[in-house]
């Protein structure tokens, strides 16, 4: 990734939220403080429950409850920013509409027929389901449907894209299908993409920096406890040797014993 001079493309400053539940308040996030570069994609891990996806809804305006700032490309973000899209373990779909429908759900308003149908074709291409169009979700599969709601996401040309789980509820093989997917489609748009995801590999493979949600000493809600830059540039093979010890870091990050290894 070539990193240019200009602003960053999203800048949390101070961010924290804290949610009230039968009278008592828990602090959940505190001090997000974050600047990511356009181009970027920035994976969020942490254990469950450590506020990854409240941190990727308070970057697309999705909770008006934080306290702090977050900023896109220098403006406050505003409530579900249209400079934002987001994308979902599930893919929501509208059962109803064809493939090529949802796609055009996701297009900005007042774009023309012309345009729209245009671009849906180009998305299509792009995600590599010219040939199911015309199907209902019903009738595509699991990774399919999550090709469709990449492209819905990518519809309104989005200047961030936020990714909460995209890839955690499909098989191993559609996954690695779906992470070339996504390095595909950055590779073509350069859209800033922050993703959230449970698999350190997945982090490993995809991202230019890897933030670890995390409590920390004397502080009540996760923070930013470490931030983590992958050695090696994309693509990346997950069993490079050169992020072994990055990999055995997150991991002990998130409170796993890496397993010993097996050779010798
Ligand atoms: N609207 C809400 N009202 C009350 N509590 C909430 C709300 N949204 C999230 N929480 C709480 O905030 C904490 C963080 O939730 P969040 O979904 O951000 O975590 P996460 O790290 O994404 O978890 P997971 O990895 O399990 O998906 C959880 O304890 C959750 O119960």
């Amino acid at each position: 990734m070539t990193l240019t001079a200009s602003s960053p493309a999203v800048v949390c400053r101070n961010v924290g939220r804290a949610f009230g539940t039968n009278g008592t308040t828990r602090q959940i996030l505190t001090d997000i403080n974050l600047e990511v570069a356009p181009g970027e994609i920035i994976a969020i891990i942490g254990a469950s429950g450590s506020g990854k996806s409240t941190l990727l809804r308070a970057l697309g305006g999705l909770d008006v409850g934080c306290t702090g700032q977050v900023h896109i490309q220098d403006t406050p973000v505003a409530e579900f920013d249209p400079r934002c899209a987001i994308g979902f373990q599930e893919p929501r779909l509208m059962p109803w509409a064809s493939v090529a429908d949802n796609v055009a759900l996701g297009l900005p308003d007042g774009t023309g027929k012309a345009a729209g149908k245009h671009r849906v074709d180009e998305l299509l291409q792009l995600v590599g389901l010219e040939h199911a169009a015309d199907h209902r979700p019903r009738e595509i599969s699991g990774g399919m449907a999550q090709r469709a709601s990449l492209a819905r996401a990518m519809a309104r040309d989005p200047e961030i894209l936020l990714l909460d789980e995209p890839f955690g509820a499909l098989d191993a093989l559609t996954r690695i299908k779906m992470q070339q997917l996504l390095l595909d489609v950055h590779a073509k748009t350069g859209t800033t993409t922050v993703m959230v995801t449970h698999d350190v590999d997945e982090a490993l493979l995809l991202s230019d920096r890897i933030i670890l949600l995390d409590h920390t000493p004397h502080i009540e809600g996760a923070t930013i406890a470490n931030i983590f830059t992958p050695p090696v540039p994309r693509p990346r093979a997950s069993h490079d040797p050169a992020l072994v010890s990055l990999r055995e870091q997150l991991l002990t990050g998130l409170g796993v014993q890496p397993l010993a290894s097996s050779k010798g």
